[in-house]
């Protein structure tokens, strides 16, 4: 892939010129009349060694024919997507700007000689060496071998960090709740206001708490001061310097950056720069979620991972899961001008998911310029978000069915429940949503079946006849899975990574770097130091220098 403009492809012309044609004719009511087969020709199955890790993807319920679906694989063909899986397999630096390989799929490779990809690059062959100290540290936590510096074992982890730092602990030890070590207590601090720091420590007992300082850099500013933060609370207690080996540990590249701060090399998880922040839960910043799963369970989340890893890269286009969500979720970004992707799991154990996502998806392709540096002329990511169904039926579905923007949305649910309560009543409510709400999207409701139901009196009220009215054909994937274990949660999270990778390829941008977060950190650490006194202000816009003198004036 070299990074071209998408729209020079042949593919990406002929889908303009199908989209114009057939817009109007994708009907998704009358695709199905028209294909009794329909839902069996357009699913397609993930399965893998581990009879739990499997997935269903059915994308029958979207605005496709057999011509617009053969013509967006056509446009994978033509952007290389497959050279360029190839190429991040390989360990190649398709971090064009950063002169890095993007190498996510490592850090969950089985050794070679257990049938895992041969990859070369520098740190490559240390992986297996840092979950190994993974293994031993949280066992050792969880066994009340690792003790306080008054002899205590520890009941309380606090995992410190932002963005990649953060999401990804979050969203895995929330999904994978069930398996957790209950009376291990997980805290997660992120934000610098310090009430995210403070309503933690409240809940905290100096002698049995754990801190893992998560940063890829070491620099992160918000993560070192609630560090700084964090080691100054603990040490008003335990007052010798030396006792902070005991209750704080570091996850980073950056050993000068860990060993200033504090923390021993020993106390030290190392990763590598070809791991992308929001694509490193699976390296050492997934430390708080192997002690909280135990190791064993943190395993089988790296071999879900790697079993997508492997239908991602030996599959054909057509029956590849992530390249045909990226290929639909394409055909609604650039050519029905649809703003957004909505990821809807009914699951309740999977409510960060959509929020895990919005980092994933919109730090690497919330990009405008292709890695040849030309200003992309279409759009590239989308807006990712989300909650649990069926919560957000009684948020924002309505907008959805009724609203004037295009929505697809990603569906997602488990065949089995981990909570069958109430003889599984439960489970089958929530299934039955998940399984109506894609219908309804899709076929809607016509204004004759609300004039039936309304009656000869009811119906009178045209407005109110018009209100009621479904006018269907929004395009939805189902994802069915059997249940929510570690193996699956890996499989999923990959999928969504590779789609995210064949959308970058195809709209030739740089999904791995992050240049739009820097400008605001650095106007930030210029405000900072003027924010002593009004004569301080310089250099600033009326806008922003009002603001910071109204704070100044009406701060105690
Ligand atoms: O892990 P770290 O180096 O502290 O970075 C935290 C997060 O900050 C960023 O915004 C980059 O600055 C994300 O890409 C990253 O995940």
């Amino acid at each position: 892939m070299d990074g071209k403009s998408a729209t020079q492809y042949a593919a990406w012309k002929k889908l303009q010129s199908l989209h114009s044609s057939k817009a109007s004719k994708l009907v998704l009511k009358q695709l199905f009349e028209s294909d009794p087969e329909r839902f069996s020709n357009l699913s397609a199955s993930f399965n893998s060694s581990s009879p739990d890790v499997s997935l269903l993807l059915d994308y029958s319920k979207n605005l496709i024919d057999s011509e617009v679906l053969s013509t967006l694989f056509d446009l994978a063909r033509e952007a290389k997507v497959e050279a360029f899986r190839d190429e991040m397999f390989a360990g190649k630096h398709i971090n064009t700007s950063e002169g890095r390989a993007v190498l996510h799929v490592a850090l969950r490779n089985p050794p070679a000689d257990k049938g895992g990809f041969k990859i070369s690059e520098a740190g490559v062959d240390e992986v297996h060496g840092v979950l190994e100290h993974i293994k031993e540290f949280s066992n050792s936590v969880r066994s009340g071998e690792w003790k306080g510096y008054t002899g205590k074992s520890i009941d309380t982890v606090v995992n410190i960090g932002i963005g990649g730092s953060d999401l990804g602990p979050v969203m895995a030890c929330e999904a994978l709740k069930h398996y957790s070590k209950r009376d291990l207590k997980m805290h997660f601090v992120s934000n610098i206001d310090g009430t995210d720091l403070a309503e933690v420590l409240k809940l905290c007992d100096r002698e049995t708490t754990l801190f893992i300082v998560a940063s890829k850099t070491f620099t992160t500013q918000e993560t070192i001061t609630n560090a700084e933060s964090a080691k100054a609370w603990f040490l008003e207690s335990a007052k010798d310097q030396a006792h902070v080996a005991k209750h704080f540990v570091a996850l980073s590249t950056n050993t000068k950056g860990v060993t200033e701060f504090g923390i021993s090399e020993s106390n030290m998880f190392a990763f590598w720069d070809w791991v992308g922040g929001r694509y490193s839960l699976w390296s050492a910043i997934g430390l708080s979620i192997a002690l909280s799963i135990g190791f064993e369970n943190f395993q089988e989340l790296l071999n879900g991972a790697h079993a997508m890893d492997k239908h991602f890269k030996e599959t054909k286009l057509e029956e590849n899961l992530p390249v045909i969500l990226a290929l639909v979720g394409i055909w609604y970004n650039d050519f029905y001008g649809a703003q957004t992707q909505a990821l809807l799991p009914y699951d309740q154990y999977l409510k960060k998911f959509a929020d895990y996502f919005q980092q994933g998806d919109m730090e690497s392709n919330g990009k405008s310029v292709t890695k040849d540096g030309s200003r992309v002329d279409y759009e590239t990511g989308p807006i990712i978000w989300g909650q649990s169904g069926t919560n957000g039926q009684h948020a924002f579905y309505q907008l959805i069915h009724q609203g004037t923007k295009l929505i697809p949305c990603d569906f997602l649910a488990p065949v089995e429940t981990l909570n069958p309560i109430s003889g599984g009543k439960h489970h089958e409510i929530l299934l039955s949503n998940f399984f109506a709400q894609p219908e309804a999207l899709a076929f809607g409701k016509t204004e004759e079946q609300v004039v039936a139901e309304l009656g000869p009196e009811g119906s009178k009220n045209a407005a109110l006849v018009k209100s009621k009215i479904f006018e269907g054909n929004k395009p939805t994937n189902s994802i069915m899975f059997q249940k929510l274990t570690p193996g699956t949660l890996g499989a999923l999270v990959a999928l969504y990574e590779h789609k995210i990778h064949v959308q970058g390829a195809i709209w030739g941008i740089n999904s791995y770097d992050q240049m739009g977060v820097e400008l605001g950190k650095v106007l930030a650490k210029n405000i900072l130091k003027q924010l002593g006194s009004e004569k301080d202000v310089q250099g600033h816009d009326s806008s922003t220098t009002g603001l910071i003198h109204f704070y100044q004036k009406n701060r105690k």
